[in-house]
């Protein structure tokens, strides 16, 4: 179809908060014409999405088809002993939905209310919270939706592991509740919910949501993809249209070729937190003298565009747990068999297949107890007693464990998988459950800026990661207690030493791998089982959780070790937010930092609360870079939800209402699930 050259709205950037507010609007009025331009690939049918026990492969650069874009630190960290961070961020349609770990939680209630902006409490919030999602799990909690287009979960299949582990967290203080997402509970363990849809067996992306739904039924939705927005086109202060580039510049001997699409009433930025700043400041709103320096016309002076990058830490540490345990290790390491059985187990039977699941059963969010806090230090307790002590619906951690190994097989001990592969979820043989430690209100800061008004040049990027020492002491708090937690799990057989601390051999704490029982069970005809030459392993007692009572006592050595680890360790939870929020100014104080809200314009703020660009007009930021401060949630929730708010704000400036419920969701076989379903036929008559 030949695209129009004007719309009345253009939405850049198709991830969460863009998929709803195009869909959203385009529903409300068939006669408004809406354009949404993704720079990635269009993600509808694509079984590599929709499937949802396939998420890890979507992290994994094939050069050709790649769903993230990765930006690396420009600058080697001192923070993390001289190491680049790498953060993922998605780029393919329905943006970090379409890629995601699917993993469902939300924003504690005080995290909206210090906005301390009009609209956007969690009271005001909550009806567009209950609006977005379809909540299938058994639940009293008033806080769910039952209604909206995304549908939340518990997949196709619980691992027992899931069970072991809530009563080993249980065991340490933090106890089990059927509901931690009800915005107020801060220290309780759950079966963890996803965004997986119980009837079709399939990833609750917000593409397929939001804005497939609308195209089956509607003419007036205009997609582009593979279409990478460069600039906002002003007259003025006011935006007009977008010009985009293709996604790769590889005709017209490198020149750059801009269409410009022109937009009656509003351009849209969704461009996400790593991709919207960008676009500000080819535009030319942002710092002035930065954009000056590149010969970019300035519209707005705003110094906060690209600041106060905020993340939340992943530290991953991995478990040995029983033979019998249900993991996905072999379907990780790509089995063939073992493949064949799952994809064709999703084909027949999606909505209770095991592939129906991302393996990540359960969880918990934590709070340090008094004595725990004593030991964590000056730095966390100056940020607890601002941040976190009258506010105590706010987690210091959120745990999980996922089961199987997410890390490098080929990196893992040799051998010791291979055996593993014969049955994964469900049967015996799998070796591993390794858990997530999330960092939820880091203190640290970092930022991005584009060095060239060229939409294909990287830009300058710096993560920020553990540039304030606070944040040190929660991780370790969490790597002693999610330890202890593996320790009292009935599955647990030691711990992989590559992926702890690298504590002195002598210490207690020192890490004890798998034990000799569990060793010859995964290799039983092994001539090398047992063997400890150049002590690389040397096989301990078997383990009995029954016997575990007390916990493990740590030296000023052992933390050492530990901060260490973590400072080469450390990794994005891929829940980047924060870059058109507000503008630091510069300051070591956490006191001074901890008090975020949406600022005005003279203090460095970008947006206001109906989420306008300063000095512009038309123009509006609808994503997760809006966030004055960080979300103590995994994001997906609050991108859904501050594209909610964004439809709400324009829905009442055009005089249009938000249709509910919204556009049915396709549900249709997928044709390319067709075609395996065909293939698989053919491949068993001639097997
Ligand atoms: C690997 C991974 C795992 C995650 N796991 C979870 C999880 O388990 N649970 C959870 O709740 N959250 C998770 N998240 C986070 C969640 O998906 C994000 O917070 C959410 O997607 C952010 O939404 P957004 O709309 O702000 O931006 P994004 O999702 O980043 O979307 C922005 C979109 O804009 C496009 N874009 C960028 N620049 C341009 C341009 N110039 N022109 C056109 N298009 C452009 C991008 O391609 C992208 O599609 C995960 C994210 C990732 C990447």
């Amino acid at each position: 179809m030949v695209h129009p050259q004007e719309v009345d709205i253009i939405v850049a950037g198709g991830g969460p908060a863009g998929c709803v507010v195009a869909g959203r609007l385009a529903y409300a009025d068939p006669t408004l014409k809406v354009m949404l331009i993704e720079g990635g690939a269009n993600n509808r049918d694509d079984p590599w999405v929709y499937r949802p026990g396939i998420y890890v492969r979507n992290m994994q650069k094939d050069g050709i088809n790649d769903k993230a874009t990765f930006y690396t630190d420009t600058v080697a960290s001192s923070h993390l002993r001289g190491r680049r961070s790498i953060v993922p961020c998605a780029n393919i349609l329905g943006g970090g939905s379409s890629v995601n770990f699917q993993m469902y939680t939300r924003a504690s209630a005080s995290d909206w209310d210090d906005f301390k902006t009009e609209g956007w409490t969690a009271k005001d919030l909550l009806p567009l919270m209950k609006r977005l999602e379809n909540y299938q799990k058994p639940s009293n909690s008033d806080t769910h939706g039952y209604d909206g287009p995304i549908a939340i979960s518990n997949g196709g299949t619980i691992t027992a592991l899931a069970q072991d582990f809530l009563r080993a967290s249980d065991a340490l203080g933090v106890p089990f509740s059927d509901d931690i997402q009800d915005l107020d509970t801060s220290h309780a363990s759950e079966i963890w919910a996803k965004y997986i849809n119980r009837d079709t067996g399939r990833r609750s992306d917000a593409a397929t949501a939001y804005v497939h739904s609308v195209m089956d039924v509607q003419t007036n939705l205009f997609l582009r993809t593979n279409a990478r927005v460069s600039r906002v086109i002003f007259e003025g202060d006011k935006a007009v249209g977008v010009a985009y580039v293709p996604a790769r510049n590889r005709g017209h001997a490198g020149q750059i070729v801009e269409t410009i699409v022109k937009a009656r009433k509003y351009v849209v930025i969704s461009s996400g937190t790593l991709g919207t700043p960008q676009v500000l400041e080819r535009s030319g709103v942002g710092n002035a003298e930065r954009l000056q320096k590149m010969n970019i016309k300035v519209v707005s002076d705003l110094p906060g565009v690209g600041e106060n990058y905020q993340d939340h830490y992943t530290t991953i540490s991995i478990f040995r747990v029983s033979n019998e345990s249900e993991t996905s290790d072999a379907f990780l390491r790509g089995d063939k068999e073992v493949r064949k059985e799952l994809f064709q187990e999703w084909e027949v039977s999606p909505e209770k297949a095991r592939l129906s699941s991302n393996g990540i059963d359960a969880g918990f969010k934590i709070r340090p107890t008094e004595a725990e806090l004593k030991e964590m230090g000056p730095e966390f307790n100056q940020l607890w007693d601002t941040y976190f002590k009258d506010k105590p619906d706010k987690p210091v951690m959120f745990g999980a464990i996922v089961s199987g190994a997410y890390a490098d097989h080929t990196l893992l001990p040799p051998g010791k998988y291979i055996t593993m592969y014969v049955l994964i979820f469900g049967s015996s043989s799998l070796q591993r459950n390794y858990r997530f430690q999330y960092l939820e209100y880091p203190a640290s800061r970092g930022r991005i800026h584009i060095r060239s008004p060229s939409p294909y040049i990287e830009p300058e990027f710096d993560s920020g990661f553990m540039n304030n020492k606070a944040d040190f002491a929660p991780i370790r708090w969490s790597y002693k207690k999610t330890r202890e937690v593996a320790r009292r799990m009935d599955a647990f057989r030691g711990e992989l030493t590559s992926h702890h601390p690298r504590f002195h051999p002598a210490s207690p704490a020192a890490a004890k791998d798998i034990d000799i029982q569990t060793a010859m069970g995964i290799l039983p005809n092994a001539f090398t089982v047992g063997i400890h030459m150049g002590t690389w392993h040397k096989s301990g007692e078997i383990y009995d959780a029954s016997k575990v009572h007390n916990d493990i006592k740590y030296s000023e050595e052992d933390d050492k070790a530990i901060d260490e680890w973590i400072a080469d360790h450390v990794e994005t939870t891929w829940h980047s937010l924060g870059t058109c929020g507000e503008w630091l100014i510069e300051s070591s104080s956490i006191a001074e930092q901890s008090v975020k809200a949406m600022k005005p314009r003279e203090e460095g703020g970008v947006v206001d609360g109906r989420l306008d660009v300063f000095g512009t007009k038309n123009l509006k930021c609808i994503d997760l870079s809006i966030c004055p401060d960080n979300l103590g949630t995994n994001t997906y929730s609050s991108a859904l939800l501050v594209g909610e708010k964004g439809a709400q704000i324009l829905a009442e400036e055009l005089g249009l209402k938000i249709k509910t419920p919204h556009a049915p969701i396709p549900t249709g076989v997928p044709t390319t699930q067709m075609v395996r379903v065909r293939n698989e036929r053919l491949f068993s008559l001639f097997d």
